[in-house]
């Protein structure tokens, strides 16, 4: 970090988010304090290791943030206008972030006691922080919020994976039971899907993957889950449903695969795919690992028995 000389400019403080409505006097009181530097690309500005004591207004070029190591791809950029730092600034603790130069960037750095000593004379000075600090919460919760939506979605068919299956099953099973409902679970797979894939390439696979995921669903109540289990597997959990009532969906859904001989994608017209299905109904204090057993096994006696049908 180079200290540089700065034209001292009261006009583009006061149109700093962090300064508006802030008296031209208390401004250039806190003039005095500023230290212009100029940062190179990927310099480290905060760092979580470090205890910070400034605030840094960014002037020209922007800074990146980094949540738990400069490995990951940054969480927010901060521009022009913007600050970085003032959480540790106000508690006086290390950063819970990373904040790197993203490009040659100039920015203002003040101590945090000049800017305490100003906050009595200047209480709209607080006030902007606060704001700030919102805005910063605010981000936080949107980034927890997609990450927990992440950790349940499966990226490639948009149905939930195989980890939030098992949050999704402990609820459900636990409702059933309760009510003295039945609970049934499929287990799907695509046939012959190696094949599939030799013959008109891993993305033409994927295109077919989306094909069971949306086709299935969209016959699906509410209530029902549906899981990428893994690769080429599904499961389908029917809460409310015994065997016999989930055997005619399992059909149904069956059939309404067969019955897509082709579809359009942006590979151009691919064929369809089948899939054979187990299913197993819950029994008394089944856990998600038993019940998937009990529907393997039953998938793996359709896969025997021929493929594109169900079993159990
Ligand atoms: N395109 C694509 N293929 C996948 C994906 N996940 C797994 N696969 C492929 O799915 C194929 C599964 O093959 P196998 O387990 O041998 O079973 P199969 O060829 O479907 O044969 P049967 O299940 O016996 O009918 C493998 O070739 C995997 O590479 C994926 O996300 N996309």
């Amino acid at each position: 970090m180079k200290h540089v000389n700065w034209q001292e400019d009261v006009a583009l403080l006061s149109r700093l988010r962090l300064f508006q409505n802030v008296t031209a006097h208390n401004l250039e009181q806190l003039l005095k304090e500023f230290r212009a530097c100029d940062l190179e690309a990927g310099e480290v500005v905060l760092s979580p290791f470090n205890r910070n004591q400034y605030l840094y207004l960014v002037l020209s070029g922007r800074l990146m943030v980094y949540l738990g190591s400069l490995d990951n791809s940054p969480v927010s950029t901060i521009m022009p206008g913007e600050c970085a730092g003032e959480i540790s600034f106000i508690d006086n603790d290390c950063p819970s972030a990373y904040v790197v130069a993203g490009e040659p960037t100039s920015v203002l750095r003040l101590h945090r006691e000049s800017l305490v000593k100003l906050f009595q004379q200047a209480p709209q000075l607080m006030q902007n922080l606060l704001e700030l600090l919102c805005d910063r919460v605010r981000q936080g919760n949107r980034i927890i919020l997609d990450t927990e939506q992440n950790a349940k979605i499966d990226t490639l068919t948009g149905l939930f994976n195989r980890r939030w299956l098992e949050h999704i099953y402990q609820r459900e099973s636990t409702r059933c039971a309760f009510n003295e409902q039945p609970l049934s679970l499929l287990m799907l797979d695509v046939d012959h899907f190696k094949d599939y894939n030799d013959r008109h390439g891993h993305l033409a696979g994927d295109y077919a993957l989306c094909l069971v995921s949306h086709t299935l669903r969209d016959q699906l109540r509410p209530k029902d889950s549906m899981a990428r289990y893994g690769g080429e597997e599904f499961v389908i959990l029917l809460p409310e449903i015994d065997s016999g009532e989930a055997r005619a969906i399992g059909e149904r859904l069956r059939s309404s695969l067969e019955l897509i001989p082709f579809f359009y994608s942006p590979l151009g017209v691919l064929p369809g795919v089948t899939v054979s299905i187990g299913l197993a109904e819950m029994r008394q204090s089944d856990s998600l690992q038993g019940l998937i057993a009990r529907a393997d096994g039953a998938l793996y006696q359709a896969k025997q028995d021929g493929r594109n049908r169900l079993n159990g």
